[in-house]
């Protein structure tokens, strides 16, 4: 039977009771979802797939098209599945499967049509046997004659619900596969995270990696440690056209099909000529034979005493190996003439591959392709390239004195600006953002816009509340959702933080609390999240730190790490010196935007006297 005679169906109109009336399909599972693994292993055996659903339509629609609802009204089974399949099918044929069945065979559509075609038969379906035990049926992985629509509706139209109970009139054979795990269906949020071997550990169990963790004294770089081990790179990749991988992550090594430059060819105008004729101790004369053109082989082989006038890029003529440039040599009709020693064999030579062997790895995988990038692959002829699919980012400040730009100022209220700065460092990431506003201190506006934010992104950073306020109920409500721990970091600003993983209806996101002081938001964001957003873009980028003498004196304690706003700029004697802008509260964001750079004065350090080193976070590129 040829596959294109075979609709894949995908039954996923089920109400999900033993896993939380959740959308089964849609669950998260091994870096995608449960129904786009059983779409992977259906959609080369089959013509086309659809799908079967009755809720969550658009979620369902962005995996597979087309989606038709059940006919028969109330949840009805999965043979009101098969029925709306059997209504809309336009092949001769159509091959049913279970939306929780990540591990069917790949071999299914291949070998029920096989039976259903050898016997003549209406529905063949498959069945598994442990030993000695009797065979044991899975009649909804079943492939269908599409003419059977009639009597299927018949039966459900009588109340007929059993899989296997429909065609006792029809001709039916069952087929016996061998490996019964292949047909193992998941029913439980429990069995499903079992079986995902994707899924991070648990906080507690990173944590216990750290030696004395104390989650109210916590080292900056400990805290860190955490965060990189607890987040996973978002899986799903896509291709894109050249110039649209900029800024983007590569997914796969890209290796170069072709050697760069793809001949020996010339670094100089002059004279190609053979390194044997050359003498140290004489001048030279050869016969200029021909001309050699960039883009076009001469085709010329010179032989001793003789030379070939060559441009930049050309291809070297046989038999040469070094350029004279046209510069160094007198010219006197079809003869040149280079005085002893000008150059040396292999002088203004490039050779093939230089730049890039064919077969090398040209540019690695994790890497944020940049502008030599994008020439580099052109330079291979390369149209597009894997990246990893952007991340999608939500963000939205809570607190009840925040008020939006455009809104009149109440007494006692500011403006939120970390939603503009959380933008800002956002965007310079190249995600995806998803601005959610302010949110209110209410424990139910927080609950929904937390559940909502992570049913749509991979993830959510929130500012303010995660300090001991007694409206700061973010706390509260981030712990129900989820593994989330609030740490006091032993650092300045940017105290307190809120870290771990939240799940709203079988959708989860890593989750950053960072504290409502508009300082302390951007150092947390930039010490702390910039890198494991970065980690689940698929990238290592560790932040740059540059030395740098300070022109002032500073203090600072011992025992925390301090995050100075400064200005880094040339010193009198031509190298870079560093120094703090004014006041350096974390409320004050106006120090901030006038610094160019962050003195990062770390755990050990004390008081730093004018002219000693320092690490620098520098902004541009950043910021
Ligand atoms: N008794 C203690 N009080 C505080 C501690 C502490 O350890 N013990 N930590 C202080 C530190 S350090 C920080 S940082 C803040 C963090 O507090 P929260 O994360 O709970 O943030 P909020 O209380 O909501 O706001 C703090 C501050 O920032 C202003 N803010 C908040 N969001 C915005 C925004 N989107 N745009 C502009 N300004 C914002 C808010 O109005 C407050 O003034 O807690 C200390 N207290
Ligand atoms: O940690 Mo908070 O640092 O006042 O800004
Ligand atoms: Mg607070």
């Amino acid at each position: 039977m040829d596959k294109k005679a075979i609709t894949g169906l995908i039954l996923a109109g089920g109400r999900g009771s033993r896993m939380g009336n959740a959308d089964k399909g849609l669950q998260p599972f091994r870096g995608s979802t449960m129904a786009q693994h059983v779409i992977e292993r259906l959609l080369p055996q089959v013509g086309s797939v659809m799908v079967n659903a009755n809720r969550n339509l658009d979620a369902w629609l962005e995996l597979a098209a087309p989606v038709w609802a059940d006919e028969t009204p109330g949840f009805a089974g999965p043979l009101a599945g098969i029925e709306a399949g059997l209504r809309h099918c336009a092949t001769p044929w159509l091959l049913a499967v279970p939306c929780d069945s990540p591990f069917l065979p790949h071999d299914l559509a291949v070998r029920l049509a096989a039976a259903v075609e050898d016997a003549d038969a209406d529905v063949a379906f498959a069945a598994t046997q442990e030993g000695g035990m009797r065979p044991q049926a899975h009649p909804v992985f079943c492939l269908v004659k599409a003419s059977r629509l009639a009597e299927l509706s018949r039966y459900l139209a009588e109340g007929g619900r059993r899989v296997d109970g429909w065609y006792k009139d029809l001709k039916a054979v069952e087929v016996l596969f061998e490996d019964g795990d292949a047909f193992r269906n998941i029913n439980t949020l429990e069995e499903l995270h079992g079986l995902d071997d994707t899924l991070p550990p648990s906080l507690a169990k990173v944590v216990s990696c750290l030696s004395g963790y104390d989650p109210d004294a916590l080292p900056v770089r400990d805290a860190q440690r955490v965060i990189r081990d607890f987040v996973q790179p978002v899986r799903a990749i896509e291709k894109v056209a050249l110039r649209a991988a900029l800024g983007r992550v590569l997914a796969q090594d890209v290796i170069s099909p072709i050697d760069v430059p793809a001949h020996d060819n010339s670094a100089m105008d002059g004279f190609a000529l053979r390194g044997a004729d050359l003498r140290s101790d004489a001048p030279v004369s050869l016969r200029v034979i021909g001309s050699a053109f960039a883009g076009s082989p001469s085709g010329l082989v010179p032989g001793p005493g003789e030379c070939v006038r060559i441009m930049t890029g050309g291809v070297m003529p046989a038999g040469c190996d070094s350029v004279v440039p046209q510069e160094f040599v007198t010219q006197d009709g079809d003869s040149v003439t280079l005085p002893a020693g000008v150059i040396r064999l292999g002088d203004n030579r490039r050779f093939a591959g230089e730049d890039l062997k064919a077969g090398s790895a040209a540019l690695q995988r994790g890497r944020v392709v940049r502008p030599p990038d994008l020439g580099m692959l052109a330079s291979l002829g390369i149209p597009e390239v894997a990246v990893q699919r952007r991340l999608r980012v939500a963000f939205f400040s809570t607190g009840d004195e925040l008020r939006s730009v455009g809104e009149p100022l109440a007494e006692g209220c500011v403006y939120d600006s970390n939603r503009y700065t959380i933008y800002g460092m956002l965007q310079r990431l190249g995600v995806d953002v998803i601005d959610m506003g302010v949110v209110r201190d209410d424990p139910q506006a927080l609950e929904q816009a937390l559940r909502s934010a992570c049913e749509n992104a991979d993830a959510i950073i929130t500012s303010g509340g995660v300090s001991v306020g007694a409206a700061d109920y973010t706390k509260q409500v981030m712990s129900k959702l989820g593994d989330v721990t609030f740490w006091k970091i032993g650092m300045r600003p940017g105290r307190p933080l809120a870290f771990g993983r939240i799940a709203s209806n079988g959708r989860s996101a890593f989750l950053f609390g960072l504290p409502g002081n508009p300082v302390a938001v951007m150092v947390s964001f930039y010490f702390f999240a910039r890198e494991a957003l970065l980690r689940m873009m698929g990238a290592e980028a560790p932040l740059p730190l540059l030395r740098a003498r300070s022109g002032v004196a500073i203090r600072k304690k011992p025992g925390r790490t301090e995050y100075q706003r400064g200005i880094l700029s040339t010193g009198a004697d031509g190298q870079p010196e560093v120094r703090i802008t004014g006041s350096q509260g974390s409320g004050i964001l106006r120090s901030m935007s006038e610094a160019n750079c962050m003195v990062v004065l770390h755990d050990e350090q004390g008081n730093v006297r004018s002219g000693d080193m320092v690490d620098v976070l520098v902004f541009e590129g950043l910021m």
